[in-house]
């Protein structure tokens, strides 16, 4: 059989679609093999859909903190069926965009799943095959279901999405981004959060910033209760309760439980047993630093390989890859270094470089840190004593900064430029020789002592 293509990418999320555009712009014949809607987990059950609760979610605070201002109107709850209509049609001019933006492309979409028969050969559902010297798997992940009585009962954060209405009172097991941010959200839209973790929250961010965001959540009335051990979720007259081993009695009842326990590679019914393609412990397809699986032509990006499992990092990975493979570019590939990340927490949290426990691992007496606390403006002006927390870690005499870990108002959108900054190397000095933009919270970055 002659190649059909040049490449074929299984999965049309943000690593399958990113890979697929950027190799078509090199002149590759591209087939992109999905079985479900185009733009995959971010798009339909993650960032995008996440990010428009949160917004809401947002407006509802504000709704509120906007009475302290003299606006008199009384804030109502949100119609999350109407909520839901104004976010699947966002949703769906994004899938429109995609369609138009592939054809245009010339990449040939097929709607199916596939399964390798070979290396260089997929079989598809109505039994088709599509060759090509390179497959890239891009298949993703979904939500962790686990084997204990009752699982059933709860919901995880697919299905999150298609309620109609607010849970009254809310469970979430967890104590990842998904548990955050769900947590903080459902509590703003109204709903009565308790979160059952087994350890700390978000144990890859900076242990002083997740614990300020914890007194946060306490202050929005967020029951956070730690070292956790569900191991069964029963119906009783008046809801769903969990039996925790922490606890004599059992948890609850509540009207609805989110199973946030993290997630699982998509990789069962690829056939990767047959071509021979390498797993981790955890399943995850095995790459080295140039997405190459173990079998020859045969490589993988975004989520199903467990690197970073953020829709940024499948783009930029899955962008190397094609520069790689077709765009002359020998030497492209992803640089897993001093990725920016942001939980949408309320308020959010985010990060880049080293924590400061990681700092000083690593680099012991030469590591300083500078802190800011303060209560943001709007904060204050509405009777809210909440603070802001930032940090900057830095190493060395010249203070190279190695970390900056922000929480509070805007973190999200203040992160990405200073991440910038901090990729290209700066040190403490440059940051004290940049003029503030006042009023700000931003502006805290470049004023600490
Ligand atoms: C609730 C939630 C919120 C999130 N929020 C954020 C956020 O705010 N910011 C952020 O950066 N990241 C966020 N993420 C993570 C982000 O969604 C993922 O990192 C990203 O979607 C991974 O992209 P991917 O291409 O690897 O996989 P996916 O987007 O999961 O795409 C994989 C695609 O492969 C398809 N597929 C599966 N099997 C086959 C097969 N055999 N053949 C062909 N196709 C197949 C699937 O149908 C799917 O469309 C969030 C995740 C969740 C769950
Ligand atoms: N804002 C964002 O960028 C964003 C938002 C959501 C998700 N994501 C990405 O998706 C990934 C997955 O998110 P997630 O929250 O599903 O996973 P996670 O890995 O962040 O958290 C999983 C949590 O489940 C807990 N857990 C695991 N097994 C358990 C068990 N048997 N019982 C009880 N608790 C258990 C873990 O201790 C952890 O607290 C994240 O790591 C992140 O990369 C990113």
């Amino acid at each position: 059989m002659t190649a059909s293509h040049d490449l074929i990418v299984l999965g049309a999320g943000s690593g399958g679609l990113a890979t697929a555009f950027r190799a078509a712009r090199h002149g590759a014949r591209v087939a992109l093999v999905e079985p479900r809607e185009l733009g995959g987990t971010c798009v339909h059950r993650g960032c995008v859909p996440k990010k428009a609760m949160w917004i809401a979610a947002q407006w509802a605070q504000e709704q509120r903190w906007a009475t302290a201002l003299g606006f008199d109107a009384q804030p109502g709850p949100l119609d999350w069926r109407h909520f839901r209509e104004v976010r699947a049609a966002y949703i769906g001019r994004i899938d429109q965009r995609y369609a138009e933006r592939l054809q245009q492309a010339g990449v040939e979409v097929m709607q199916q799943h596939a399964r390798f028969v070979a290396a260089d050969t997929v079989e598809l559902a109505d039994g088709s095959r599509a060759q090509a010297p390179h497959v890239v798997i891009a298949t993703g992940a979904r939500p962790r279901r686990l084997n204990i009585p009752g699982f059933e009962l709860g919901l995880v954060s697919d299905d999150i999405f298609a309620l109609d209405a607010a849970p009254r009172r809310v469970a979430i097991v967890g104590g990842g981004y998904v548990a955050v941010e769900f947590a903080g959200l459902l509590r703003a839209l109204g709903c009565s959060v308790e979160m059952l973790a087994r350890k700390r929250l978000l144990g890859s961010f900076d242990a002083e910033l997740v614990s300020a965001l914890r007194e946060h959540m306490h202050g929005q009335g967020i029951a956070v209760h730690l070292d956790t051990d569900v191991h069964a979720a029963r119906r009783v007259d008046d809801g769903i309760v969990l039996d925790d081993g922490a606890l004599a009695g059992p948890r609850g009842p509540y009207d609805a439980v989110l199973w946030a326990v993290g997630r699982v590679p998509n990789t069962e019914s690829l056939g990767l047993d047959a071509v021979g393609v390498a797993r981790d412990d955890k399943g995850h397809v095995a790459t080295d630093a140039w997405q190459d699986t173990n079998v020859a032509g045969i490589h993988a990006v975004g989520d199903v390989t467990g690197r970073h499992e953020l829709t940024p990092v499948a783009v930029a990975t899955g962008r190397a890859l094609a520069d790689r493979l077709f765009g002359g570019q020998e030497q492209a590939r992803m640089d897993y270094r001093n990725i920016p990340t942001v939980v949408f927490s309320k308020p959010p949290m985010g990060r880049v470089g080293l924590t400061e426990h990681e700092a000083r691992e690593r680099h012991g007496e030469a590591v300083r840190v500078h802190c800011s606390r303060f209560t943001p403006m709007a904060w204050a002006l509405v009777g809210k004593r909440e603070q802001s927390l930032m940090k900057l870690v830095c190493v060395g005499e010249d203070e190279r900064v190695v970390g900056i870990h922000l929480l509070g108002p805007s973190a999200d959108e203040m992160l990405q430029g200073f991440a910038v900054a901090l990729k290209r190397g700066i040190c403490k000095r440059d940051l004290d020789a940049t003029v503030a933009i006042h009023p700000t919270s931003a502006e805290e970055l470049v004023l600490m002592d």
